[in-house]
């Protein structure tokens, strides 16, 4: 059986609570889970805060009525009218309980630890009564348990001490009369010898898990959430940070202990003694995999499992002749300052054993320093001692992870990122375990110096990059080919490794973490698929949060562009041959580049404009060496390209239009060639790149097409109308021939000024030599002026633009 362990955003809301039931109601119910809740979220604080009121003399009603509200919202919308009442009936005992309770704080304005567990009692009692009157309208066997009669401790209020082994004969001969119960029971709360209320401290919910877990032999206690599981740093502060799939306890506890709220890290012993694995999970993402805690874990290549920080401490340092030889000093201090409940974050000493440091809460400094000064008084009178001393607005960042004890060279590298970005490190501790090295810093470097360091740990990882791909036509499966082909020698030599991690088309859809086949991918996806949904698979490769993704656009559709901008901000790259984006309004354009640059991924798109021609990129290159742009003048359309190259002597217009399609250069629909589109947003996006905010409506385009073509309502339609005007295009071709001249489709940038034009052009002139479907660009700059830099090639064709997206792909991360 499993214990379940839902926290207060889990039970917050009327939507999370029935998320919850489904996911009660997915486990296997032939073994009776234990289902521990927390209170729902805001409540624990709202009855603190009603509590220090009532102690005030001040007024408390508003907190009162504002959980009464939340639980009676949740009431009236999961529950039908009928089955409504006894709940009610029975949460208004409670708060006229606790209603009572503040009272009598009021009147005596006096707040013991005592009371105020018990106050705080009723926050978990009413959610889980009242959950588990929802659930039995599910399950039959639902069952509300007062958690706090078989969780017993000593008397320590707030923080109590569990008596493990009365705990666990009470929830074993409760657990064995009722097997056939789904038990509610209530997380947090406990109770002393004499029956009254204690509560478990800090994460306690989890610990009400933990506890019953071990006492059951549970095979796992899920700790539910709301992120998915442990990750290698706090992706506040790391956007690329991922989650962990397996950690020792051990790992966990470090990791925790420092910082990651996820989970606190007392609450694993029971767990851990009896080797129950834990396992972290997202409720509002259930399909995620999570964080398992448990003894036998893979080995792992990773270097270190996480980074772990403190926000803000202070520390003391202690100096002085008194402590050298001194067997005990530290004693002294430091059982002095657990006595007074001043929790020591961590403790360095000199090996001339001159000087103390050791780093503690801001909020306990003063008081620290007080109890130093007392304790010591002797020593500080006769000079043996200097007066202690603060240093505050400081961090801890600790790198963490069993595999550093086998592998030299860990804390070299930890100090040279630290060094190389200029992070000063005040004090360094090392854990004897060597699961843990930490170092304090300036609080202001700690966000750089997290980021620093999970790059240093975590670049062998950026050699595997995660690529989710949206469309599997001509572009699509070329580049599947193309990268099946190519993935041994790319892991031979660029120890570079290219996952295809998520497949999407117009009818299917199919993601795997692990990677899927590029020999079996099409068998895959329409056998094992599920139906399309972009939306969805957006939000499932985001789930994965896999490192160094990127989402890989190889539609020429609308629907994928409105998700760019939520995927760079997942700190996902983009690389898309699909020209729609750039080349809608510019407010748009600025801002994928604006956000891929704020969460420092990659935007790539080289096949936007002459497919895998290095064209993108020469420009980006002259526009960031200072070069000033004067003029482009390009051919970038290589279906129109190839047409008019091939259009000659016998061969009829609609023919070769046909030709071309049946080559791979057209547009999926060739109408967009034709009417000179395509071409203009190419030139749209090469305006945009060399710096100007223009718009489509900007570029003037001459249309080479026919009244009736431009007008026709369907590809087929298309077609006939090309047929059926052949006599047009023949005029077009006689009279250039005639001149000695060829047709060609340019289009020029200048002064901000974009136009396509039909010319008719003769041998003098540099774009008379082409062929195929062969792009040509020529950049005028103050660097090539008098002759133009020119690249010249095939700007259309499946493979050369799945060459570019695959470029491009293998370029994220790696490029600036
Ligand atoms: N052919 C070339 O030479 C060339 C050159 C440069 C750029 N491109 C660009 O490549 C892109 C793809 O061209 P293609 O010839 O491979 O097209 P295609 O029609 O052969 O394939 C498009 C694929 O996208 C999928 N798709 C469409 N809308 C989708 C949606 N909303 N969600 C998921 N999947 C969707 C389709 O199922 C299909 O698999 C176009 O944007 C085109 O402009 C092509
Ligand atoms: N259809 C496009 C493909 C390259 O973007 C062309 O003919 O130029
Ligand atoms: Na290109």
């Amino acid at each position: 059986m499993k214990v379940l362990k839902f926290g207060g955003t889990s039970v917050g809301s009327a939507e999370n609570i029935k998320t919850l039931l489904r996911l009660v109601g997915e486990e296997n119910l032939q073994q009776k889970p234990v289902v521990v809740l927390s209170a729902m979220s805001g409540v624990t604080n709202l009855l603190t805060d009603a509590a220090e009121r009532a102690e005030r003399g001040e007024d408390y009603d508003k907190h009162l009525k504002d959980i009464e509200d939340k639980h009676f919202a949740v009431i009236r919308t999961l529950l039908p009218a009928a089955a409504q009442n006894p709940v009610f009936t029975r949460l208004k005992i409670f708060f006229n309980e606790l209603e009572d309770l503040l009272q009598a704080v009021h009147n005596l304005k006096e707040l013991s630890l005592q009371t105020k567990d018990q106050i705080l009692s009723y926050g978990e009692r009413c959610s889980t009564f009242m959950i588990s009157h929802i659930a039995s309208q599910q399950f039959a066997e639902a069952m509300y348990v007062n958690g706090s009669e078989f969780i017993k401790t000593d008397s320590n209020f707030g923080q109590a001490k569990v008596d493990t082994a009365l705990t666990e004969m009470l929830i074993k001969n409760f657990y064995a009369a009722n097997k056939d119960k789904v038990l509610f029971v209530t997380g947090f709360i406990s109770s002393n010898a004499a029956g009254r209320v204690t509560t478990l401290g800090r994460g306690g919910s989890d610990y009400t898990a933990a506890v019953w877990g071990a006492a059951l032999e549970a095979s796992e206690i899920e700790i539910w959430t709301d992120v998915n599981g442990m990750m290698t740093a706090d992706p506040r502060i790391v956007k690329k940070a991922f989650s962990l799939p397996e950690l020792s306890y051990t790992e966990a506890m470090e990791l925790s202990y420092f910082g990651a709220k996820v989970i606190y890290p007392p609450t694993m012993i029971p767990a851990f003694m009896k080797k129950i694995p834990i396992v972290i999970k997202n409720t509002f993402e259930p399909e995620f995999a999570g964080t398992y805690i448990k003894s036998d874990v893979k080995s792992s290549n990773l270097p270190i499992k996480g980074i772990s920080s403190i926000d803000h401490i202070s520390i003391i340092n202690l100096t002085g002749s008194g402590m050298v030889g001194k067997a005990g000093f530290s004693g002294r201090l430091f059982s002095l300052l657990s006595r007074e409940q001043i929790n020591v974050v961590l403790i360095t000493q000199s090996s001339s054993e001159h000087s103390i440091t050791f780093a503690v809460k801001p909020s306990d400094a003063a008081h620290a320093i007080a109890l130093i000064k007392k304790e010591f008084e002797l020593e500080l009178d006769a000079n043996k001692l200097a007066l202690p001393e603060i240093e505050s607005n400081l961090s801890v960042l600790a790198i963490v992870g069993e595999n550093m004890k086998r592998t030299p060279g860990m804390s070299g590298r930890l100090f040279s990122a630290l060094g190389r970005n200029g992070i000063n490190v005040r004090a360094i501790a090392q854990g004897s375990s060597e699961y843990n090295i930490s170092v304090i810093i300036n609080k202001d470097d700690l966000s750089k110096a997290v980021n620093a360091v999970h790059d240093a740990f975590f670049t062998d990882l950026k050699r595997t990059l995660n690529i989710f791909c949206l469309g599997t036509g001509n572009i699509g499966k070329t580049l599947f080919n193309q990268l099946k082909e190519q993935m041994p020698f790319l892991a031979e030599n660029n120890d570079l490794q290219v996952k295809v991690t998520g497949i999407c088309n117009t009818r299917k859809m199919i993601l795997n973490a692990e990677g899927l086949s590029l020999e079996d991918w099409e068998n895959e996806l329409n056998n094992h698929g599920e139906k399309a949904n972009l939306a969805t698979f957006v939000e499932k490769m985001k789930a994965l949060n896999l490192p160094n993704a990127v989402f890989v656009d190889n539609t020429a559709s609308e629907a994928p562009i409105s998700f760019y901008q939520g995927i760079f901000e997942s700190s996902i790259s983009v690389v898309t041959c699909n020209k729609k984006g750039n080349s809608a309004d510019y407010a748009q354009y600025r801002s994928f580049k604006d956000t891929a640059r704020t969460f420092g991924v990659d935007f790539y798109y080289e096949t936007n404009v002459g497919a895998g021609l290095p064209i993108i990129r020469t420009l980006k290159e002259l526009m960031m060496s200072g070069d000033k742009v004067a003029r482009i003048e390009a051919i970038l359309s290589g279906t129109i390209s190839y047409i008019f190259n091939n259009f000659k002597g016998d061969a009829g217009f609609y023919e070769t239009v046909k030709e071309a399609q049946e080559l791979g250069y057209t547009e999926p629909d060739p109408r967009d060639d034709l009417n000179g589109k395509d071409f203009m947003r190419k030139m749209l996006i090469l305006a945009r790149d060399a710096g100007y905010p223009l718009e489509a409506e900007n570029v003037k385009i001459d249309n080479i097409l026919p009244e009736a073509c431009l007008k026709a309502a369907s590809v087929d339609d298309f077609y006939k109308e090309l047929k059926a005007n052949a006599s047009y295009f023949e005029e077009l071709k006689n009279k250039a021939a005639s001149e000695g001249k060829v047709l060609r489709y340019i289009g020029k940038l200048e002064n901000g000024n974009v136009e396509i034009s039909l010319q008719m052009v003769d041998d003098s002139h540099p774009f008379y030599m082409l062929s195929g479907s062969d792009n040509i660009i020529s950049f005028t700059t103050d660097r090539y002026k008098s002759r133009p830099l020119v690249v010249k090639g095939p700007g259309a064709g499946a493979e050369v633009t799945a060459a570019g997206v695959f470029a491009d792909i293998i370029n994220v991360g790696t490029l600036s």
